[in-house]
């Protein structure tokens, strides 16, 4: 069984007649990336705020591998690096000071850290800049950079993706699967931009008014929520035996509009319609289910159904 890095048990906080969590339970096992969703004011940065000790619970409580006492959670705490709201540094130092100045503060020795930090996280050309003049997106490389510093096993990320330009978005994410695969960082983060999450995690939390709604893992999440593609033509029969024909084994059922349902289709939507057209059938409708757990999402919240 993976350990269990982070476990929340009827975790509860209150901001005087506001309470922001209600007995929410959450277990992050290691390894894990948890993506933690929902809307804003729905508690998920108080959660992360009282994973690392910026706030204190008014009830129920929250381990970190295994440690509960505030004594042993506050060294277990160690282990962990976070950037919860923005990532904080000095806007006057040098990329390469500011990091320099928390590899002193936290204790952690060799100053070559601060080049494999910096050549890790891609600011190794902006080492001098001011921390105050990055972009955004350099900012939140900072952020992470400092977060790594210690060597985490757990990494604590509230809306690290926010600001990002697309390539931003991109090279974040690929460096957070890159820590999770290559050296085995646990990771939880809260992202409101649902298609990254997707890309990345491999358990979902849904948070709404501080209540947790619902967990389901990635693979769970895969199995109830097949993509499928639908494609309505002029000639089903004809469609029916082209597409038997040109992918044998193909999976598919016939809806009672006589359109055609598409399970998992390896090709793009656009093979489909290139084989109706090459034999002269007209595509009337095409349509591709592919955000899965945005519908998932949207079903749970306005619904309260748990699927696609
Ligand atoms: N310091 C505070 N004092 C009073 N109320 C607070 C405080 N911090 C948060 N809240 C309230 O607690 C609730 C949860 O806020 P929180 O910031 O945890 O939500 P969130 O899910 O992170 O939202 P967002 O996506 O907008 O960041 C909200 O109603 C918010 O107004």
């Amino acid at each position: 069984m993976r350990e269990h890095v982070i476990e929340a048990r009827s975790l509860t906080k209150k901001y005087g007649s506001v309470t922001a969590l209600k007995d929410v339970d959450i277990t992050v096992k290691r390894g894990d990336i948890y993506g933690l969703i929902g809307d804003n004011g729905a508690g998920k940065t108080t959660f992360l705020k009282m994973l690392t000790g910026q706030i204190y619970p008014s009830g129920g409580e929250v381990r970190l591998f295994g440690a509960y006492p505030e004594k042993e959670l506050q060294k277990n705490r160690k282990r962990s690096g976070a950037i919860v709201e923005s990532p904080g540094f000095y806007p006057k130092l040098s990329v390469e000071r500011n990091l320099e100045y928390y590899r002193i503060q936290k204790g952690i020795p060799g100053k070559g850290k601060v080049e494999e930090i910096l050549k890790g996280v891609g600011l190794w050309e902006k080492r001098r800049k001011k921390g105050g003049t990055l972009s955004m997106g350099m900012k939140q490389r900072l952020g992470l950079g400092i977060a790594l510093l210690g060597e985490p096993e757990l990494l604590i990320l509230d809306e690290p993706i926010n600001g990002l330009d697309p390539s931003g978005i991109i090279e974040m994410r690929n460096l957070l699967l890159q820590l999770n695969r290559e050296k085995n960082i646990t990771i939880i983060i809260s992202s409101h931009i649902l298609s990254e999450l997707e890309q990345i995690a491999t358990i979902y939390g849904f948070l709404s008014q501080g209540w947790l709604l619902n967990e389901i893992t990635a693979e769970q999440l895969h199995e109830q929520c097949a993509v499928y593609l639908d494609i309505a033509v002029t000639e089903p029969e004809q469609y029916a035996a082209l597409l038997e024909k040109k992918w044998e084994g193909i999976s598919y059922k016939v809806l009672p509009d006589s359109s055609f349902r598409i399970k998992s289709p390896e090709m793009t939507a656009d093979a489909y319609s290139l084989l109706a057209a090459e034999h002269k059938i007209g595509v009337l409708r095409l349509e591709q289910k592919q955000m899965m757990l945005e519908e998932y999402y949207m079903n749970l919240k306005e619904r309260g159904r748990l699927s696609c």
